[in-house]
């Protein structure tokens, strides 16, 4: 394993809260953490960490403020605050992130774009959003504002693009709400260049937008995947469902392996987008699309005594629904695989179909998506033979 530098910021920031132990005993805690949780559910594997875990992330998000002296700065919100805590260099980001995010602050400086004042409800600059391919190194520029046009718009732009030429979309999204949240319910506007990036995971190509949901961690999303695809062992005749499907990755790695039809099922109307262009731009013609929530797609599908071989379900960190796990039941799937983001909501969803089926958890696989952080993700295979 590499040997990497501690983080000096990491108990100021507080992103990284596993920063003080080494990797090799981050990733046993995380072990004996998702075994207190779920190893009386079934046998767990041993967590698949990284050879380098620094230098992962391809989406990074920072806020813009002023530091005591009046300069402006971006960084993080130290954790439970709203404390700005100044970053200039992370070492679990992409390194263009933090040459962007440089470039940004000196042309904002330059170009006499403020900061956003969340409290006075004034100023421009909010946040940046940055995605980033590793395949191609391309990136994505999402300028989050409280005020729009900025002061010299075009000439920034322009600037960033000249100084940038790895950058080929700048887009803006309008957020002047009080929340947390990076990104307003306005939809992206897209100021300029083509509108998305594409990544390569599991020898496929795919396109990803600014709103749509894509694994930061590439290089542990092409294990996590690859994990999952093992446990489903997909056959020729298999029909699959991809539940929470994103932007298609899990419903076209699955569609690669030789299903026989892949339905994958998502409420983000931009990554459902995405996901149908990817199965184009792959040839994949064994995978279909639709927008819609899953919960209510499933209960209609189980009404309709529709026929699954394996279900994928991916959801986000607040898990299912009983709506969907009791669907799913009827619904009778062969194999049902479980990806997840929150071991917590992992738990109480696997409790609610072991309680209500005859499905039994074979197989429990973490992988450490997230190096130096408290997350993690774990891969579940449910049978009920
Ligand atoms: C953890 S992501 C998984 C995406 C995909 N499987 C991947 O790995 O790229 C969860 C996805 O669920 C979608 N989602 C959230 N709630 C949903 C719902 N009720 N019905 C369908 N999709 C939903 C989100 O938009 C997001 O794309």
């Amino acid at each position: 394993m590499k040997r990497y530098a501690k983080c000096p910021l990491a108990r100021t920031c507080g992103a990284c809260q596993l920063m003080d132990y080494s990797y090799p005993n981050q990733l046993e805690m995380k072990m004996r953490y998702v075994d207190e949780l779920l190893g009386q559910l079934g046998p767990i594997a041993p967590i698949q960490g990284m050879d380098d875990p620094t230098l992962y992330r391809t989406k990074v998000q920072a806020t813009f403020g002023y530091d005591w002296k009046g300069s402006l700065v971006s960084g993080i919100y130290q954790e439970g605050t709203h404390l700005l805590v100044p970053i200039r260099s992370c070492m679990v980001q992409h390194p263009l992130a933090d040459e962007i995010l440089k470039s940004i602050r000196n042309l904002a400086t330059r170009f006499q774009i403020t900061a956003y004042d969340e409290d006075e409800g004034y100023g421009h600059l909010r946040h940046v959003l940055i995605k980033i391919s590793r395949k191609t190194g391309e990136a994505i520029v999402v300028l989050v504002c409280g005020q729009w046009p900025i002061p010299s718009s075009d000439n920034f732009i322009a600037a960033l693009k000249q100084k940038h030429p790895e950058i080929t979309t700048i887009a803006l999204n309008m957020n002047r709400e009080h929340t947390s949240m990076v990104l307003s319910e306005i939809p992206i506007k897209v100021l300029w260049g083509k509108g998305y990036i594409e990544e390569e995971l599991c020898s496929l190509t795919f396109r990803i937008s600014p709103s749509s949901f894509f694994q930061v961690n590439v290089e542990q999303a092409q294990v996590l995947y690859s994990l999952a695809m093992r446990m489903a062992r997909i056959g020729k005749e298999d029909v699959v469902i991809d539940a929470y499907c994103g932007t298609g990755t899990i419903a076209l790695i699955a569609a690669k392996e030789g299903a026989r039809y892949v339905l994958g099922i998502e409420s983000n109307e931009q990554a459902v987008e995405d996901a149908k262009l990817n199965a184009e731009r792959n040839n994949l013609t064994n995978a279909e699309f639709i927008c819609a929530d899953a919960s209510v797609e499933l209960k209609e599908m189980a009404k309709a005594k529709r026929v699954c071989d394996v279900l994928f379900l991916d959801p986000p960190r607040s898990g299912s629904d009983e709506r969907f796990l009791a669907a799913a039941i009827k619904l009778a799937p062969k194999r049902i695989v479980y990806i997840s983001c929150n071991p917590r909501t992992l738990d109480r969803d696997l409790r609610y179909l072991l309680r209500f089926s005859d499905y039994q958890v074979r197989g429990i696989q973490p992988v450490d998506m997230f190096p130096h952080t408290e997350h993690l993700e774990t891969v579940v295979l449910l049978t009920s033979e």
